[in-house]
């Protein structure tokens, strides 16, 4: 697909975000000076569209820095609020890269269950073979039954391998046979699927100690990746979760799903101004080309409502 059909789906995906944030800001500046009444009225539009608070303070400091006082039309205050989200994104805009060296590359995906996770490694696979690298997924949450099943068939759709055991299976011993399998196989990046189990916070972080003990026993610097993935479609709900996962399994990064049908897409911005980590890319439908990289400023525009 062209880049111009690509950001074309991503505006018609993000629309409600955009639309949500684009009303909230409308007729507040209308042409009017920027006063002090007028910043208060901008940070709650932008706390209403899930910015958070902390985003929404920073926004209106640096509006306030440049351009207090000054007349602004509601498009040039789009404009100004587009900038300050794509100074926010920036930073943590970071594509999931194969470095590893030796191979594979090993990359945990982690997140609770429905938030997107299987469909997501099924998309990270079909972005990675795209690129020529040899994928293995490991169906690392063995707690359900279906888990394996899903992830068999996107596995299938792939066009890639997987490594699977019974229902109830260890996972460990899952990812001990995957990691052996593409050590053999000269496998470059190993995507393992593991149970999301927050309602029961012990064994789920004994589960994943236990993936990273039997990892760190084959290769010291595994896992390279422990990708966190989120519904958007959770709201300020989706950052509890970052800090539930950042203490049982120290997450290095995350991936935003279904940020296509739902007008929090600002929980983005949230994330990446309250956590500061790598977000890999954003989920925008249920297909396998649906997971995008994470463009900063094409992100923050259609945010804004400006793109
Ligand atoms: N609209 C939309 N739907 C998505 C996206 N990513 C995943 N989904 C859908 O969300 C639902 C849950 O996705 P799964 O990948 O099964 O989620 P999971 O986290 O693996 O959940 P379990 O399979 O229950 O462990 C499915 O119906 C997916 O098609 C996305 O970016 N956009």
């Amino acid at each position: 697909m062209s880049e111009t059909s690509w950001s074309e789906k991503l505006l018609g995906g993000f629309r409600k975000t955009s639309d949500r944030l684009g009303e909230n800001l409308s007729g507040l500046a209308g042409g009017g000076k920027l006063d002090d009444a007028t910043l208060d009225d901008i940070e709650d539009a932008l706390i209403i569209s899930d910015l958070g608070p902390s985003a929404a303070s920073r926004i209106r400091e640096k509006l306030a820095e440049k351009r207090f006082g000054s007349e602004i039309t509601t498009i040039e205050l789009k404009e100004a609020v587009a900038e300050e989200i794509a100074e926010i994104l920036r930073p943590v805009a970071k594509p999931l890269e194969v470095t590893a060296f030796p191979r594979p590359q090993v990359i945990l995906v982690i997140g609770v269950n429905g938030s997107g996770k299987t469909t997501t490694i099924a998309k990270l696979a079909h972005l990675f073979t795209e690129d020529d690298y040899g994928v293995l997924l490991a169906a690392g949450d063995t707690f359900r039954a279906a888990a394996i099943g899903q992830l068999a068939t996107w596995a299938e759709r792939a066009g890639v391998d997987i490594v699977r055991g019974p229902e109830g299976g260890d996972p460990a011993s899952i990812v001990f046979d995957a990691v052996k399998q593409a050590t053999d196989t000269g496998i470059d990046a190993l995507v393992v699927d593991t149970a999301g189990r927050l309602q029961n916070k012990r064994e789920l972080m004994d589960e994943l100690e236990k993936i990273r003990r039997v990892l760190g026993r084959l290769n010291p610097e595994a896992p390279h990746d422990v990708v966190l993935v989120l519904d958007a479609t959770n709201g300020q709900n989706a950052l509890s979760q970052i800090d539930v996962f950042k203490e049982v399994a120290g997450v290095t990064g995350l991936i935003m799903t279904k940020l296509d049908g739902t007008a929090r897409g600002g929980v983005l911005v949230a994330a990446a101004e309250q956590y500061g980590l790598p977000i890999h890319a954003i989920g925008v439908g249920e297909k396998m080309e649906d997971l995008r990289p994470f463009d900063p400023d094409l992100v923050a525009r259609v945010i804004a409502g400006v793109a």
